[in-house]
This record gives structure tokens, sequence and C-alpha cells, in this order.
């Protein structure tokens, strides 16, 4: 007789947490040593001495390029950067209300749709998913933020390297060094994260043998939420309720009482704090210093302290993720989309690996329902 028929209750793991679910060699959390790796390089080293677009390779081939395929996976990517017209003219019939996030998962569906191989699930295919995505990312978010700003879509330029190019995209404008530095070293770090919960649904989807686009499209969906990607908006949102950085106590004491969550705050794996905050805190104070913003560094550390001394819970990666794209001019509905566009880097290698060892995931679940009982019998 198993457990529930004994009577015993049933362990139940609410929201998996602490639960293993699968092995992945893609990239290791550790809330002891506060690290993270990626294929084994701690994720600080990366950020300060590679490219985004090294990082992408090293998620999907397991190795840092050398030159010559460093040189070869740029051009490819280059040459992937533009825009189809099915794409622009779903984009442009979607009403100006959508947030950028419906906008961005409604693209990856279509050029999904789009691509006759999309259920080729061979490694070689996806991993060409994946660059096509990848590659493409870029135009959708800035062709979105753009057409809330009435402003013309910028193509492509491929004599640019990622960050720059995005910039470029976003703003129309030759980006400065420092800010392409401080935005590549952000998409170095939202770029994967272990089974984080859209990694999982990415995983979850391509278990049942789906292609890449639907685990894609389903990602975007799960890191939408405030719990997860949306906090980086969150967070900005939150300071503009706040204003300046003596109302900060105030305001938390406040939305402590009310028991509301504090954006990009907590984490359910780093309880000591996240192994990325210090990389991007050193990003956004460069930015602070770039775009001379100290008021918005002295908003950032009196929350921070609060919140300290309040909870003793520390910041997430989107609390200086945030503020640092508010800097650079993004829009505030735009951030979560531009962590789409590192993390499908992470999601398609999951995607991939998910593949080459399937098994269906495929949870059990306690039923709490009513006992057995029959339909009445009418008349
Ligand atoms: C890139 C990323 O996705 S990082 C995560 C981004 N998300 C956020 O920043 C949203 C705000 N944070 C949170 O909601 C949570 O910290 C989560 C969802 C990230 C993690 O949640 P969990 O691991 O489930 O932590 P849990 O909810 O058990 O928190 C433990 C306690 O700390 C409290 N707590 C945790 N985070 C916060 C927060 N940000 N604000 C207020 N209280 C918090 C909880 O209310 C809980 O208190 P209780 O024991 O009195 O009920
Ligand atoms: O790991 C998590 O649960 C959330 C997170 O930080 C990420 O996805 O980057």
């Amino acid at each position: 007789m198993s457990d529930q028929q004994q009577g015993a209750a049933p362990a139940i793991y609410k929201g998996l947490t602490g639960v293993p679910v699968d092995y992945t060699a893609i990239s290791k959390v550790n809330p002891e040593t506060n690290s993270l790796l990626y294929r084994g390089y701690p994720v600080q080293e990366l950020a300060a001495s590679v490219t985004f677009e090294e990082v992408a390779y090293l998620l999907w081939y397991g190795e840092l390029p050398d030159d010559a395929q460093l040189a070869a996976f740029e051009e490819r990517e280059r040459a992937l950067r533009g825009l189809d017209h099915e794409v622009k003219r779903v984009i442009d019939e979607l009403p100006l209300t959508a947030h950028p996030m419906d906008v961005v998962r409604t693209a990856v569906s279509v050029i999904g749709a789009s691509d006759p191989g999309a259920d080729d699930a061979s490694p070689e295919a996806n991993l060409d998913k994946a660059i096509r995505l990848f590659a493409k990312l870029p135009s959708i978010v800035c062709y979105d933020q753009r057409r809330h700003r009435e402003l013309e879509f910028v193509e492509p330029r491929d004599d640019l390297g990622y960050s720059a190019n995005f910039l470029w995209q976003a703003f129309g404008e030759a980006p400065e060094l420092a800010v392409v530095n401080a935005f590549d070293v952000s998409m170095i770090l939202y770029a994967e994260h272990s089974f984080n919960a859209s990694t999982f649904a990415a995983r979850v989807i391509t278990s049942t043998m789906s292609d890449l686009y639907s685990a894609v499209t389903g990602a975007i969906g799960a890191l939408k939420g405030p719990l997860h990607g949306g906090a980086n908006e969150a967070v900005m949102h939150a300071f503009a309720e706040i204003g300046t950085a003596d109302a900060a106590a105030g305001w938390l004491d406040a939305a402590l009482a009310e028991k509301r969550k504090i954006m990009g705050f907590g984490h359910r794996v780093y309880k000591n704090g996240d192994s990325r905050v210090p990389t991007m805190r050193d990003a956004l104070e460069r930015m602070v210093e770039h775009y001379e913003r100290p008021d918005l560094m002295r908003l950032y550390i009196a929350l921070e302290e609060a919140m300290a001394e309040r909870k003793g819970i520390k910041p997430n990666l989107d609390y200086p993720a945030g503020p640092t794209y508010h800097l650079m001019g993004f829009d505030t509905e735009t951030f979560t989309p531009l962590f789409v566009a590192s993390r499908v880097t992470g999601w398609t290698a999951h995607i991939m690996e998910q593949n080459a060892a399937n098994a269906l995931i495929r949870p059990l679940s306690v039923y709490n329902g009513p006992d057995e009982r029959h339909v009445p019998v009418r008349g």
C-alpha cells in the first residue's frame, strides 16, 4: 500500500523549494560560496574579460571560442540581425498598450511560425534557431521601444559588436564605450542561472518534445512576472514612488506594513546576497558617474540599507540592473525584454541539454478536493 492509501501525509515540496530535479553542465549556482560558474568559469571573470558573444558561445558549445571560432560566430550573428517584414507587420498591429514583454513573446512566436524547420530538434537545427533568436532579439526590443516613441526603426549595423549595436538600434546614436561596457556586463550577468522559473518552464515544454520556439515563448511568459524578471522594472517603479533618498526608509516601512514584497530584494537560492550583485553594482556606479546622477545612487543605498536593517534581506541582480538601464535611457517597460535578449542564450542551452537526455517532466499532485461523488439524476 502507498503512503497515501495508508493515510500518511505525503511530503509536498511547495514551489519545488530545495528539490533537485536533474543534472546540468551549463551553470553552477553556489549559495554557500556565493558564486556562479558558467561551464566552470566564474561569471565575474567572464564579465571582466570577455564579450557577451563569447559567453553565448561558451553556454552553447561548452568552451570559450578561439579567435577563428569567434570571428566565424560573430559573422554569423551579425548577418542575422535584421527583422523580416512579417515580424514588423505583426508588431505594428499590436496595440501600444501591450506590454513590451507581450510584444517580444509574440514576435518570437511569429519567427517560430514562419520557420518551416521549427520542429527539427536536431542539435544543429536547434543551435541555428538559438543563434537566430539571439541575433534578432535586439531588433525586436528596439523596434517596439522606438514604436512607442514614434520613431523609425534603426537598421542593425554589422560593423558593431552585439552590445554596441543594441544601443545603436535603441537610440540611433553611436554609443559611448563606457555605456557599451556596462551594458555588456549586464547581458553577461543575466545570461544564465540554472533551474530558475523561466528556464525550468522552457525545459518542461521541451520535455514534451515540443519545439525550441515554443519553449522560448513559454519562458518569456514565465520571466515576465515580477517575482522573476519583471522585478527589474518594478525596482524603477518603486524608485519613482519613493522619489529621493531621505524618503526611502519611510516608504519601506509603509510598504512592509502593507505586506508588499519589495522588488529587487530576496532570492530563492541565495539567502546571503546574489553572487552577481557586486559586479552589476560596479557597473551601476560607473553609469551614475557617467550620467552625473549621484542622487540615484543615494536612493539605491538608502533603500538597500533600510531593507537590511528592517528585514535582513539583500538585493538580487534586478536591483542594480533596473537603475542602470534607466540611466542608459531605456523605457522602464523595456527592462525585462532586455533580460530576455540575454537569457535566450541560457534558455536555449538548457533546451538543447534537455533534448539530449530527455525525460518527460510530470510531477505528482496530492488531491485535496471533495471525495468521490456522483452527478445527481435529474427529473
Ligand atoms: C532575476 C530574478 O529573478 S531574481 C528575483 C527577482 N524577484 C524579486 O525581486 C521579487 C521580490 N522577491 C521575492 O518575492 C522573493 O524574495 C522571491 C520570490 C524572489 C524568493 O522567494 P522565496 O524563496 O519563496 O522566499 P520566501 O518568500 O520564502 O521569503 C522568506 C521570507 O522573506 C520575506 N521576503 C522575501 N523576499 C522579500 C521581499 N522582496 N520583500 C519583502 N519580504 C520578502 C518573505 O515574505 C518571507 O517572510 P515570512 O517568512 O515572514 O513569510
Ligand atoms: O535563479 C532564480 O531563481 C532567479 C534568478 O536569479 C535568475 O533567473 O537569474
